[in-house]
């Protein structure tokens, strides 16, 4: 809910009900771990995953999202079930990874949508500020790859991770933070998707362009307003746009797919400008000769 009272993305009812293009039973018999499950993506990639058929393993650093994610889609009559967990402890995450093995015996699919930052400008940006950024998104990020991979090596099996970035095209404005972690997933997906595939593990990228979800919380009124035409589509996406990329990769579609970036952005990454910051007087072109 935004401080003005409104509320972003889809509910629970929502994403329960949508429309997609995926069979009931194209994840049978699967189980999937998304970290930032309970937000908005997460959230999205949790109900799609769970009717393809997926038992799925939703984590997070609040309990209380986690346990009405897990009550709506156990009501539902879904598989499902919630941890804690704070992405930037290496300890927290293997300990995780320890526990899933032994309670579900396998696990097929990571999706890491973990992850934020908050708008400002990279030349204000505290010590803290900027570690809390890199922590979250390439260390956290890391962090469940890493854990992942060591378990589906040891099993013997295979198994299939999409980490969830940024569009780092061309920059966004006012989130410098945030490209730096990104590229850097980008790159160290493309890098372990080639040292991985001997051990059957596929790694890939969604970048998902203006999605509207609670996350948006973290940008002014005014920012926000400008999204909608951030792309020549002069529109803002759902999280069921990103969720349905993210079935595409865990599916039997997604099944040659490795060291990608699936762009999901309405075409934003060919034209367009993002400010989270708003746009400063000096880069405003239209009213000069
Ligand atoms: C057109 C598309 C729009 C832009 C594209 C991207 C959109 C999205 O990704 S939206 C969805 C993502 N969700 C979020 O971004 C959620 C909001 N963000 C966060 O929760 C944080 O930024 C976080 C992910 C980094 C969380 O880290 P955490 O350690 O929990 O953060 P703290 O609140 O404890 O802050 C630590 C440290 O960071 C500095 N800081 C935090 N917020 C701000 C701020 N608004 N302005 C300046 N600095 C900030 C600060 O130094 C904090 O330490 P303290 O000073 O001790 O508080
Ligand atoms: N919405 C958008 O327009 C875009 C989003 N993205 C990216 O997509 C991903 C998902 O975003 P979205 O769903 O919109 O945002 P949300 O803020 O709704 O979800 C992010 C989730 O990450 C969890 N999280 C944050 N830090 C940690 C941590 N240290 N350990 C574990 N979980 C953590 C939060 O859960 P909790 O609070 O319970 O810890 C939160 O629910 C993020 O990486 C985001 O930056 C990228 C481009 C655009």
């Amino acid at each position: 809910m935004a401080e003005d009272g409104q509320r972003f993305g889809l509910s629970d009812a929502e994403l329960a009900a949508h429309r997609t293009v995926f069979a009931g039973d194209a994840m049978e018999g699967q189980v999937a771990v998304i970290s930032g499950g309970a937000g908005g993506i997460g959230r999205a990639v949790a109900w799609l995953y769970a009717r393809m058929g997926a038992r799925v393993v939703v984590t997070g650093r609040k309990q209380e999202k986690l346990d009405a994610l897990v009550a709506a889609l156990t009501e539902a009559g879904h598989a499902a079930r919630g941890e804690v967990l704070d992405v930037r402890s290496r300890e927290s995450v293997d300990a995780f990874w320890t526990r899933v093995w032994e309670a579900e015996g396998r696990v097929d699919t990571l999706v890491n949508s973990a992850g934020g930052q908050f708008p400002q400008a990279a030349i204000d940006f505290s010590p803290k500020g900027w570690d809390a950024v890199i922590n979250t998104n390439l260390n956290g990020t890391w962090h469940m790859m890493q854990a992942a991979a060591q378990r589906w090596r040891d099993a013997g099996k295979g198994g299939n991770i999409v980490n969830i970035v940024v569009v780092t095209t061309h920059g966004l404005y006012g989130v410098a933070h945030t490209i730096a972690a990104r590229s850097g997933v980008i790159g160290l997906s493309k890098s372990v998707a080639v040292e991985w595939a001997p051990l059957g593990i596929r790694v890939n990228c969604v970048a998902p362009g203006a999605i509207e979800t609670e996350g948006w919380n973290v940008y002014t009124e005014a920012a926000r307003a400008t999204y909608p035409k951030t792309n020549p589509m002069m529109r803002v996406g759902s999280a069921w746009d990103i969720a349905e990329a993210c079935g595409y990769l865990a599916a039997p579609s997604g099944g040659y797919v490795t060291g990608e970036v699936l762009t999901v952005d309405g075409g934003g990454q060919h034209w367009g400008e993002t400010w989270t910051t708003g746009k400063p007087d000096y880069f405003r072109t239209e009213d000069k000769a």
